[in-house]
Formats: structure tokens, C-alpha cells, sequence
């Protein structure tokens, strides 16, 4: 209870800071709400009692004009208040929609990759989903709560003076269906984790099928009978788990319709009671029978509100969560930015990621001197990304730590030690709408180097295949016309974007991947042009390439296991020596059969890849 106080007051806090406003609206359609139906009761049974008193008809018309005006008027009040807040509502939750994202795109990496993070992620994002959800409907939520409890305690408070006892069976009632609501919360943390492993399963299965780059599988390996049958089974499990609610559903159904009959047969022989002994007269009957229907109605919907509430009270915990995560780095006040050549060094530094037993660097030591071109090499998963990842600040070092230039990474607020780097990294890639956009990504526009960057990342020849030239847009699900981009050209614009950052520390993760034998031969030749003046680490399985760096690091298992010149390292024949030469002997098998030009291959490219 306390919690759901907690968030109770949460959400009313965000209420209040969207529009405060909001309140005292919320106030009228409640009053309005409840007076409504009340007024059409009195109004019955004024006209019974007119017609009783048997008041003249012009008289009696005016009555009924101006009763009907008045419920007129709040019947516009009340559609008028309905469109209101159904307009306030979606701006309320598109307003906290942007509150998430702001935030996720702020959030520091680490709590963002972590399953959990994810996982909160997505649960937050839930409740702003739709207008279905918690920040869509809430205040829909406490209009109808606040309806429902102010009418209960005005019927309640009519048909008590008519007798007590009618109290009595309220509350009976009420504890009976606050009985069924409690046992419906007891059996909803099971139900729902088995009903999100079902949903889970099945949003990945319907993201499967729309997946496009998975269109070409699941054609060849025939896999639509598969998928249909999976998703059946979905369906089916998913029914079988509702079962237990359908049925308390059922039982509590039962149990308001009978207390409701029982209380209806009670006010009826009540009243004829009361008639026959003359303590009530005709028009007070109506008043006293329709308060029972009404008060009836209010119960169901207070109860029902109550128990809705609370379960969506205890959902904001999705959010609180979300949006109150402890940050992992620096985001205060933090040391300048380093104005000359910059020194990366590592100390002794480890990291394992957060769902993993063993490290995936360990106790790592290197320096890494003002302008070197550092080539860091090893097997898969040997740890070359996530090095990288460290020294940009996306990870932290559970142990150890990275001096910039001899301060600690600590020191430098976050956001600022980003502009340090320019990066490509291999996985993912953020396209906005044009490949001009793309490259600028948002940066003031600096036409001289603009046109360098994109000479030296083989754009500009790119480029003339375009009849839009730089203005081509290259994201097909917001336009139509967009070009595909093949996995080399696409990694050409990485490139260049990193180029136009013209951050001091240059990182390549796999540039040349997929990029034909000619332009990876003239990165190659740029390279060393456009890393000049910058410290360089370059990621390549294509140890050919490294012979452009000053120096070679060799990972294998998390640790540097060997550190040298090209020349150094061949010399002392270890593992990049057998790496090297394996590759070298498939380049020389190659040449000897004059297999040639390798074709790019083209990769599906979206919003993000
Ligand atoms: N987000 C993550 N969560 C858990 N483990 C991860 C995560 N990212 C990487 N790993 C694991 O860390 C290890 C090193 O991965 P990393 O990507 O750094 O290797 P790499 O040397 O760059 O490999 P490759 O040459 O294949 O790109 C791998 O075992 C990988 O599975």
C-alpha cells in the first residue's frame, strides 16, 4: 500500500508538471459526472410529484424546460470535457513518450545493453505505447474513480435515511468484491510472468516474419507451415494460462449480480412497505428505487476503478525505475578537454560483461603515444571491440583505468569526452534521410571539409552513380525512392561520417570489411593522410592492412599477448606470424587460380542497422 501511495503521488506530480490546469478540470468532469445522472432521477420524480399536485400545465412546462436546459447544458459540458481530455490525454503521453527517449539517448551504454536495462526499456516504454496504456488513460482513470466514489457516498448517504440496514448489504457487498479483487491480484504475478514469456515469444515470432532480411530463409527453408504451427501453439498456450482469471471473473460476476437482485428485491418490499404505512410518497419511491440502480452502478465501476488503479499504480514502477537509474559515468562538472596531441593509457585494466563468469579483458595494460597508429588484432571474440568500447567511454573497466592524457576517464564529464572520438564500428550504423545528412549528422556545415572527407572516403566517386548526388536519400521505409546501399558503400559513408567528426582519436572497427579490393586499397593509401595528427586504432582481420600502423597489438582471451611492428611480430613467429601467414598463403592459392574481384554484397539497410 505504501508503494502504490508512493506512485500514486508520482504520477499526480507528472500530472501536475505537464499542466496543472489538468486538476481542476478533472474536478468539473467529475462534478458533472455525478450530477448528471442524479439530476435525471429528481427529475422523474418531480414530474410524478407535478402531476400529482397536479400543478397548472404552463406552470408545469416551465418546470420541465428549465430542469431539461439545465441537464442540457451539462451535457455539453460533459462531451465537451470527454474531447478535451481525450486530446489532453494523448499529449500527456506523447509528453512523457519524449521524457523516455530523451532520456534512453542519454542513458550511459552500459545500463542500455545490459538485458536489464533492455528490459526496463521496454517496460517503460509500454505504458506510453498507446492511448490503451497506463499515461494514455489515467486521467480517464481517476475521472471515473472520483465519479464513482462521489456518487457511492451521495446514494449511499440518500437511501441510508430511508434505513440502516440497506448500509449493512453495501458493505457486504463491497467486501465481497474487494475479496474477488484481492484474489485476482494474488493470481496476476503468475499469470502475467507465463502471459510475457508468451508474449515475448510471440512479438519475436511476428518480428520474424516481417524481418525482411530474414525473407530469403524462410522461403528456401520452406519455414511457413513451422511458423504457422509455433504461432498456433502460442495462441493456444495463451488461452489455457487466461483460464484461472476467466474463471474467478466469472465467479465474481455472479456475486455482484446476486448481491445487486438481493438489494434491488430489498429497496422494492422496503418501499411498498414504506407506501403502504404512508411514509413515503410516490415521487420519494422513485427517488429511493432509482438511487438503489444508480448506487449499484457506482459500486461495480469504484471497485472495479480501485482494482485497476492498483495494478496500474504498481506498473509505474516501470517507469520510476526507468527513469531514475543511477548514472554509471561522469555527467557533472568535469576537467577540460585536452588541447594538444592526446596519450591514451590503460592500467591494469578488466572488464566483464554484466551477464558473463570471465572477464573479457583482463588486467590489460598499454600506452597508446600522441599520433600512433595503433592496429589491434586477434582471433573472434578475443575482445578487440569491447577494448575499444572501453576506451570511448561506452564501457567502464570493473577494474583498473584509462588515463586521457594522465586523467582518469572519471574526470571528464561524459558527454564532452565523446567529442574525442570519431568511430566506426562494424554492427550498427544510424542513416538519416539523405547520405548528406548522414555524413554530417547534425554538425555545423563546413563546406571545405565536407568536400575533403568525402574524397578521402571514396564517397565523391560514389557519389557520381547518384543522379541526387550527395541529396540521395538512402532510407526506404520513409521514402520509396531511396537507394539501397551496398555493404561497401554504405561503409564508405561510415567512414566519411567519422572523417567529418574530425575528432582527435581516430577509431576503425573493420573499415575495409566490405569493401572491394580496389577502394580498400585506397583507404588504404588515404589512411595514413586522414588519421595525420590524430591517435589512430584501427580493428582489421586483414592483416595485410596493418602494415600501415606503427605498431601492432595482438589479443588473444582478453590479453595483449603480443606487442610489436609488423616486422617485429614476424620475427618472433607466434600467433600473428601463423595468422598472417594463413591468410598470405590464401592470398597467394587465390592469386595462382586467378580468382578474381570479390562482388559486395548487399545488405538490407533501415533506420538503423
Ligand atoms: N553486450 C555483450 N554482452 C555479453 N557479452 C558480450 C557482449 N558483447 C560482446 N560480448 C562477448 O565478449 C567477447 C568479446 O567480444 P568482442 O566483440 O569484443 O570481440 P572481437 O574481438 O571484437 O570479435 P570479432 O573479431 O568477432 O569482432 C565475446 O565472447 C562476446 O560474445
Amino acid at each position: 500500500m505504501k508503494k502504490q501511495w508512493y506512485y500514486l503521488k508520482y504520477i499526480g506530480k507528472e500530472i501536475t508538471e505537464h499542466k496543472a490546469v489538468l486538476w481542476f478540470w478533472l474536478l468539473v468532469r467529475v462534478v458533472v459526472q455525478t450530477a448528471l445522472p442524479f439530476l435525471q432521477l429528481l427529475l422523474s420524480a418531480n414530474v410524478i410529484q407535478w402531476l400529482l399536485e397536479g400543478v397548472a400545465i404552463e406552470y408545469y412546462l416551465l418546470k420541465l424546460a428549465l430542469w431539461l436546459g439545465i441537464i442540457c447544458v451539462l451535457e455539453v459540458i460533459k462531451s465537451l470535457l470527454e474531447l478535451y481530455f481525450d486530446k489532453e490525454n494523448d499529449i500527456f503521453r506523447m509528453t512523457v513518450m519524449a521524457k523516455i527517449n530523451q532520456l534512453l539517448y542519454k542513458l550511459d551504454y552500459p545500463l542500455i545493453i545490459s538485458e536489464e536495462g533492455q528490459e526496463n526499456f521496454d517496460k517503460a516504454g509500454n505504458l506510453v505505447a498507446s492511448p490503451a496504456q497506463l499515461f494514455g488513460r489515467i486521467t480517464q482513470e481517476f475521472s471515473r474513480l472520483f465519479t464513482a466514489f462521489l456518487g457511492m457516498v451521495m446514494y449511499i448517504g440518500l437511501i441510508a435515511q430511508v434505513d440502516k440496514l440497506y448500509l449493512v448489504l453495501i458493505v457486504l457487498l463491497v467486501i465481497g468484491l474487494l475479496i474477488f479483487k484481492r484474489l485476482q491480484k494474488r493470481l496476476a504475478p503468475q499469470i502475467s510472468a507465463a502471459v510475457s514469456v508468451n508474449n515475448k515469444r510471440n512479438s519475436y515470432i511476428r518480428r520474424l516474419y516481417g524481418d525482411l532480411r530474414l525473407a530469403k530463409d524462410i522461403r528456401l527453408y520452406q519455414m511457413a507451415n513451422w511458423f504457422s504451427e509455433i504461432k498456433a501453439s502460442i495462441t493456444q498456450d495463451y488461452y489455457q494460462l487466461m483460464q484461472p482469471k476467466k474463471k474467478l471473473m466469472l465467479a465474481e460476476n455472479t456475486f455482484l449480480s446476486v448481491g445487486i437482485i438481493l438489494l434491488t428485491i430489498f429497496a422494492y418490499i422496503q418501499s411498498v412497505r414504506l407506501i403502504a404505512n404512508q411514509e413515503l410518497v410516490v415521487s420519494e419511491f422513485v427517488v429511493h428505487v432509482g438511487a438503489i440502480t444508480l448506487l449499484a452502478g457506482t459500486i461495480t465501476e469504484f471497485v472495479n476503478q480501485i482494482a485497476t488503479l492498483d495494478q496500474d499504480l504498481l506498473q509505474m514502477k516501470y517507469y520510476d525505475e526507468f527513469m531514475n537509474q543511477t548514472p554509471i559515468f561522469n555527467h557533472g562538472e568535469g576537467v577540460s578537454l585536452p588541447t594538444e596531441a592526446i596519450t591514451v593509457e590503460l592500467r591494469n585494466v578488466s572488464y566483464t560483461y554484466p551477464n558473463q563468469n570471465t572477464p573479457t579483458i583482463h588486467d590489460m595494460s598499454v600506452v597508446i603515444q600522441a599520433g600512433e597508429k595503433l592496429a589491434v588484432v586477434g582471433e573472434n571474440g578475443a575482445g578487440k571491440t569491447t577494448l575499444i568500447k572501453l576506451i570511448c567511454g561506452l564501457l567502464q573497466p570493473d577494474e583498473g583505468e584509462i588515463l586521457i592524457n594522465g586523467q582518469p576517464q572519471a574526470a571528464y564529464n561524459i558527454h564532452e569526452y565523446y567529442q574525442l572520438f570519431s568511430t566506426v564500428f562494424q554492427d550498427s550504423f544510424l542513416l538519416t534521410y539523405t547520405i548528406r545528412d548522414t555524413i554530417i549528422q547534425g554538425l555545423p556545415f563546413d563546406a571545405a571539409r565536407y568536400a575533403a572527407v568525402l574524397e578521402q572516403s571514396g564517397v565523391q566517386r560514389m557519389l557520381s552513380k547518384f543522379a541526387d548526388g550527395d541529396q540521395t536519400p538512402i532510407v526506404r521505409q520513409v521514402n520509396s525512392e531511396a537507394v539501397q546501399l551496398s555493404g561497401g558503400q554504405l561503409q564508405k559513408v561510415k567512414l566519411a561520417q567519422a572523417l567529418y567528426k574530425d575528432a582527435p582519436i581516430l577509431i576503425l572497427d573493420e573499415p575495409t570489411a566490405a569493401l572491394d579490393p580496389i577502394a580498400e586499397d585506397e583507404i588504404y593509401q588515404d589512411y595514413l593522410r586522414f588519421s595525420d595528427n590524430k591517435l589512430s586504432l584501427f580493428i582489421s582481420h586483414r592483416l595485410s592492412s596493418t602494415r600501415f600502423c606503427d605498431r601492432i597489438i595482438y589479443l588473444a582471451g582478453g590479453e595483449i599477448t603480443e606487442v610489436g611492428t609488423h616486422a617485429e611480430l614476424m620475427a618472433a613467429k607466434e600467433n600473428y606470424y601463423r595468422l598472417y601467414e594463413a591468410q598470405a598463403y590464401y592470398y597467394r592459392e587465390n592469386i595462382e587460380h586467378e580468382v578474381v574481384e570479390e562482388e559486395e554484397e548487399v545488405i538490407e539497410v533501415g533506420g538503423l542497422i
